[in-house]
């Protein structure tokens, strides 16, 4: 469907009132008035506080667990009142997140902050959590026309993003692309912390329609030891499966998201089952193995009464809070944090990413995305694994990079669209990246080198980076080569000492030439071939077109949004 106007806006904006635009938004925020309604003096909201505030005099909502007040904000939103209204009372991040997750709310509305939103600990439909029945949930299921133009709307901007093919030649198509880059420009207004890299995989993420045939309940198995038990719970070869698993009530819940899909397993184990939880993923086969502890150790006659519950739709991510379990160096201005979500146990699929949210001193929040490394790259198993590289004059870098032991942190759910089928018949895999956009390409290494996957003949990573001491992973990368003859690595620096005997400039179709040979990127139908890019926005845009100008299909590229 095509949703462009005659005016050639491919959105559904609202022409707002003189006097109500962006910039005037900002100058009344500048202006000293008290736009949260409450002095300035922050403090927890409990929901039924919230959904007295639910008209257009007295409008708050919530997202990612802060309570605004949007009433003034109300004839300065870009979408309209009545769109805004339709988060009203309640907790809007679902609607937020499926209208325009890349808007820099955290800015918008700093000053419109009341507090907190008082919740309990999240339980495992808040984390990956299903449609219900209630009023609230049916406002978030039935789209109004309008998010239905915007979700359209958002697929052309994956779409602008991750297959430029083509020589954009058609006027429209050149539109399509400068509104959506100008606005997510307009929309990141105050953020510092690579916003443009941010928004594009905020945009790019949840707008994949799950498929539409729901996939049969969770198959699984059990196996124990005296000490523990673990259950085996199957997803399908490549299924990329993300999930949790916690223990509630006594009752162990397992969690299970593929394709926009929840499946739920819960099982009432025959004795008592203690944490900590593990919850790995064999991404090859997709089987998923929680384990348990015993409370008392023993040899069970059966796992207990398991009961597996029928798919339904993924509702948005939700946030759960995690304590720092390790801290290692990576590089001069890197480190990786190992994250250990509290009291449950979390996996993120392959290619996704995750965001953290940080609470700034004046009460307003911060969210930046961040791609866990996986397994075979350092700190603690289990544990989400972040990159985080420090930005001197970014918002929240120098914070999340002084973390401590034991700090904690609010993280979001997975977001992606990364489909791990796609590599199923990978046999000769590009990766170009630049600076931290080699981290969704870690887990990718790892997979197709993996043992479970004998396809794959070639890797050649192509990595960007500033100076030598940028290049993050390096001694992994020369291990792996030494280990294995698929693997190769060409590292590409912008700013090199006279000492670098490397390759030197910016990305480029020589280079790429050079690097990866002059035709053997021309795809065929039975090419083998798959691409992946992932760094800042020119970045990726340009290699992308280099890619396209060199014959390859869409089908065999991927640019990860961040
Ligand atoms: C939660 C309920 C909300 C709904 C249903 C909603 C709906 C919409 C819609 C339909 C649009 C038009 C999209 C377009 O074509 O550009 C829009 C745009 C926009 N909204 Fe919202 N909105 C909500 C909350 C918010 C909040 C809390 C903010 C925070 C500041 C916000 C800021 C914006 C901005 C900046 C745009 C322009 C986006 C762009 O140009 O990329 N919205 N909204």
């Amino acid at each position: 469907m095509d949703v462009r106007t005659e005016d050639g806006n491919p959105r559904n904006k609202c022409a707002l009132q003189p006097g109500h635009s962006l910039m005037d938004w900002i100058r009344l925020g500048n202006s000293g008035k008290d736009l949260s309604g409450v002095g300035g003096k922050l403090r927890p909201v409990a929901p039924r506080e919230l959904a007295a505030h639910s008209t257009e005099g007295d409008a708050w909502l919530a997202i990612r667990g802060r309570v605004y007040n949007v009433t003034h904000y109300l004839a300065y939103h870009p979408g309209g009142t009545e769109e805004l209204m339709r988060g009203a009372g309640m907790d809007a991040t679902e609607l937020f997140d499926k209208v325009h997750p890349w808007v820099n709310y955290d800015s918008l509305l700093a000053k419109c902050l009341v507090g907190p939103l008082r919740v309990d600990r999240p339980d495992a439909e808040e984390l990956f959590g299903s449609n219900d029945s209630t009023p609230r949930a049916d406002r978030l299921r039935e789209p109004s026309k309008a998010q239905e133009l915007v979700r359209k709307s958002m697929e052309n901007l994956a779409n602008c993003i991750t297959p430029v093919r083509k020589k954009i030649t058609a006027r429209s198509e050149e539109s399509v692309k400068s509104i959506n880059a100008s606005r997510i420009i307009q929309s990141l207004v105050q953020s510092s912390d690579l916003p443009v890299t941010i928004s594009r995989r905020a945009a790019a993420s949840p707008v994949k329609d799950p498929t539409d045939k729901p996939p049969a309940p969770l198959r699984f198995d059990w196996i124990q030891t005296s000490q523990r038990l673990t259950l085996s719970v199957y997803t399908g070869p490549l299924a990329n499966p993300g999930g949790c698993a916690q223990l509630c009530d006594g009752v162990l819940s397992v969690d299970v998201v593929t394709d926009g899909w929840l499946r739920t397993l819960r099982l009432d184990p025959e004795k008592p089952l203690v944490e900590p939880l593990q919850f790995k993923v064999y991404a090859e086969s997709g089987k998923i193995e929680v384990t348990a502890h015993k409370e008392e150790a023993g040899v069970w006659r059966g796992c207990g009464e398991a009961e597996a519950g029928a798919a339904t739709r993924t509702a948005g991510p939700r946030t759960l809070r995690c304590a720092v379990s390790a801290r290692a160096r990576v590089s001069h201005d890197t480190v990786l944090l190992s994250l250990r979500p509290l009291a449950v146990a979390v996996a993120v699929p392959l290619g996704y990413h995750i965001r953290l949210h940080f609470t700034q001193e004046d009460g307003s929040e911060c969210v930046r995305s961040y791609t866990p490394v996986g397994e075979g790259w350092g700190g603690e198993l289990g544990a989400l694994r972040l990159a985080v590289k420090r930005y001197e004059a970014g918002a929240l870098s120098p914070r999340l990079a002084a973390l401590e032991q034991n700090d904690s942190i609010t993280v979001s759910s997975p977001y992606g669209n990364f489909q791990l089928q796609r590599l199923k018949n990978a046999r000769k895999v590009y990766l170009v990246a630049a600076g931290t956009g080699i981290t969704p390409m870690l887990g990718l290494i790892k997979f197709l080198l993996s043992k479970s996957n004998p396809r794959c003949e070639l890797i050649h990573l192509l990595f960007f980076n500033k100076k030598e001491e940028d290049i993050l992973f390096s001694d992994k990368f020369d291990e792996i080569t030494k280990e294995d003859d698929r693997f190769i690595t060409t590292h590409v620096l912008s700013e090199a000492s006279s000492a670098w005997k490397g390759l030197t400039g910016r990305i480029n179709s020589a280079l790429i030439s050079q690097c990866f040979g002059k035709d053997s990127l021309t795809c065929t139908e039975s090419c083998g071939h798959f691409a992946a890019v992932c760094g800042p926005t020119e970045f990726t845009q340009t290699a992308l077109e280099l890619f396209s100008h060199a014959d390859m299909s869409e089908n065999c590229v991927h640019a990860f949004m961040g």
